[in-house]
């Protein structure tokens, strides 16, 4: 943590008041910035600082007779005492072990859990504002409890961040029994919440949230007090006027992000925008018309693809554009105009896939998003491609959206006083967060080692070989009284793999956008000797498959991926739903040489090598794919840099034109 961002805390722990800015953020996104300058501060990072691990954790275990000895209320006696000494001297290591063995003795009494070692210099690096880095399923869940309660029992808000309302929900009731225990209050925050209940959450010494719904809180937090400034307020008051309401937040003291990578890094590439529907000036006919359009008009003819799913009219489609229009009249008279409908049109046929990028319920259009698999309701897609794909759908045309207020996640967490978080993949993204967030990542040891075995992977030369042998194996190894989870990467894939399942009559369930209201159930399921679950990204991240004895003693969860990610960290992630807390466990792909990654990032040559594997049983598949990953992570990168760059645009072009931006 900055010298700054401390004395910032000791300030607030002092109940001061204290400037909330954007933080180091502008600076680290100053183009000047020379790229060796950010080379050179990662690498000073990641040397080895004198090791006061081995003294902290015994501080801590030296304290643990004496709490283990002590009454419930000398526990809760003793937090009060060493908030208060950390509102004078900040989270000084003495305090924190002492602060950490008193939690670990409430939580054993109350969770029946007792924190490892790892956990604690968990807790440890994310209250020195740190990113932690804890293998999958070591428990990120109870060492963030050390976090929060230390944060909380000092008197700041605390918010628990998770990717989604599922682990959010699930996260506080696990934690719930500990913190009332220790008379802290606890919120949860869900889609469904008013804004009464949102605020009543947030008002808890703890609030768990997801991402996105903090961060639409905090935007209509900004909306609601641009509108009611503060004089303007304070007139109104005067003026014996009611009291504008309250905000939804009670200020940005601390997150703990857990999946960090994910909130930090894959989602930031395209900003949150609270926005209004307008009435469309538009005739849906435009838009029908435009499809009709948009099927008849040739690839390579007409339009090339590229491989980022970017689509351009070439000459000889504009001109054929001009032809098939030229009786509509309106708008379409004008080339500006015609050459935009056709492209947004061509993107809606070509591009965005049914069950792929968005599922239809309740007749409307609903982007699932791809990396947590799940619905997401409220989003629309921008500048008319939203409109064009519910054409294509046959769906009724909602308005087109203006935007009220966004933020960047680089810019929204940069403003928390202490920000940490903890993820079991961060080391491909270190210098990134390291770059945009100035989070050093600490590296924890695993309670037990790991028994994960990675199998022999399967490359398939056609799509229809991959469902068959996907389907084969998960049945062979429910036989064997293994549990399996098989990940797929749309809802699309979920189903056509249960389909082949069904046509060879094994049992399973599905886990996906369009089957989300049983998740609890069907993941506490999962662990049954036999049973066999087939799930998108929703069970990726976070969910904790628990197992029967006998699936244990029978080798563990199975965990079978259908199609290689982008990124490799979601991958591991799959991979790291099996083998957790020294358990045993497998892993395997079946995947097929056509799959995205390798169509978008593989060279020729490369996936002509491919093509030559293809068919046997593979060793070194995972290598290659590494390889074409990483290119695919650059990418991304590149593109998340510049969304950075050109949010500080537009913020500074509205400052420029007299607009605040929120
Ligand atoms: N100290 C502990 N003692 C006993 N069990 C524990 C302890 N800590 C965690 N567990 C158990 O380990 C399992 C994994 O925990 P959790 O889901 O929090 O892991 P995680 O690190 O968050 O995993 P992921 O990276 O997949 O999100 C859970 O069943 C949890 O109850």
């Amino acid at each position: 943590m900055s010298s700054q961002r401390v004395s910032d805390v000791r300030a607030l722990l002092a109940g001061r008041d204290v400037q909330v800015g954007d933080g180091p953020y502008l600076e680290r996104l100053d183009p000047k910035r020379s790229v060796w300058e950010d080379h050179l501060r990662a690498w000073l990072d990641q040397l080895p600082r004198i090791d006061r691990t081995g003294a902290f954790l015994e501080a801590a275990n030296a304290c643990e007779a004496e709490a283990h000895a002590s009454s419930d209320s000398t526990l809760r006696e003793r937090l009060h005492h060493i908030a208060q000494q950390m509102h004078r001297h900040g989270f000084t290591d003495p305090l924190l072990a002492l602060a950490f063995a008193q939690i670990r003795e409430a939580s054993r009494r109350t969770l029946g859990m007792r924190h490892h070692d790892v956990q604690l210099l968990a807790g440890r690096a994310l209250m020195q504002g740190r990113l932690a880095e804890m293998a999958t399923g070591e428990g990120k869940t109870l060492a963030a409890t050390l976090a929060a309660v230390t944060a909380a029992i000092t008197g700041a808000a605390v918010h628990v961040v998770t990717v989604n309302d599922y682990l959010a929900e699930r996260d506080a009731e696990h934690n719930a029994p500990l913190f009332a225990f220790l008379d802290l209050s606890v919120g949860v925050v869900l889609q469904d919440m008013d804004i009464a209940k949102r605020r009543d959450a947030y008002a808890c010494n703890i609030a768990y949230v997801s991402n996105k719904e903090l961060t639409f809180d905090y935007l209509k937090d900004c909306i609601a007090l641009g509108e009611a400034s503060r004089t303007h307020q304070q007139l109104r008051e005067l003026a014996g006027g009611r009291h504008a309401e309250a905000p939804i937040l009670r200020g940005l003291h601390i997150a703990i992000i857990d999946e960090a990578d994910s909130v930090l890094i894959d989602e930031a590439s395209t900003p949150l925008i609270i926005s209004e529907t307008l009435p469309d000036d538009l005739e849906p006919a435009i838009y029908t018309q435009a499809i009709e359009l948009a099927r008849t008009l040739q690839r390579g003819a007409d339009f090339e693809l590229g491989a980022h799913r970017d689509i351009w009219l070439t000459a000889a489609g504009k001109q054929r554009v001009r032809e098939l229009t030229s009786e509509h009249g309106g708008l379409w008279r004008s080339a500006l105009w015609r050459d935009e409908f056709a492209q947004k049109a061509l993107s809606a046929v070509n591009c965005f896939q049914r069950d792929q990028h968005y599922i239809l319920a309740e007749d409307k259009v609903q982007i699932v998003d791809e990396s947590t698999g799940r619905v997401m309701p409220d989003r629309t897609w921008e500048r008319g491609l939203h409109q064009m794909i519910e054409s294509k759908e046959g769906c009724q045309i909602t308005g087109q959206r203006r935007t009220l207020a966004q933020i960047t996640y680089q810019r929204f967490f940069g403003r928390y006083l202490h920000l940490c978080g903890m993820t079991g993949t961060a080391q491909e993204v270190a210098k990134e967060i390291k770059r945009s967030y100035d989070l050093s990542v600490t590296r924890i040891p695993t309670h037990r080692p790991s028994k994960r075995k990675p199998l022999a992977d399967h490359l398939c030369r056609h799509d229809e070989q991959r469902w068959i042998d996907v389907a084969h194996r998960a049945a062979a190894m429910a036989a064997q009284g293994r549990a399996v989870l098989i990940g797929t990467r749309s809802v699309e894939a979920s189903e056509r793999l249960s389909a082949e399942l069904i046509r060879n009559e094994v049992a399973h369930t599905v886990l996906n956008a369009r089957q989300d209201q049983t998740e609890a159930e069907t993941v506490a399921q999962a662990g049954q000797a036999g049973r066999i679950m087939v799930a998108t990204n929703m069970a990726g991240r976070g969910t904790d498959i628990k197992l029967a004895d006998a699936v244990r003693e029978a080798g563990g969860l199975h965990v079978i991926l259908t199609e290689f990610h982008e990124s490799a960290r979601v991958d591991r992630q799959l991979f790291g739903r099996c083998a957790r807390q020294g358990d045993p466990g497998t892993t395997e792909a079946i995947v097929n040489i056509d799959d995205e990654l390798f169509r978008r990032f593989a060279p020729v040559a490369l996936r002509w090598l491919l093509r030559a594997l293809a068919g046997k049983q593979q060793r070194n598949l995972r290598r290659i794919v590494a390889w074409i990953q990483n290119r695919a992570e650059r990418h991304y990168r590149k593109q998340r840099l510049d969304t950075m760059r050109r949010d500080e645009q537009w913020r500074r072009a509205l400052g420029f034109v007299g607009k605040t931006r929120k």
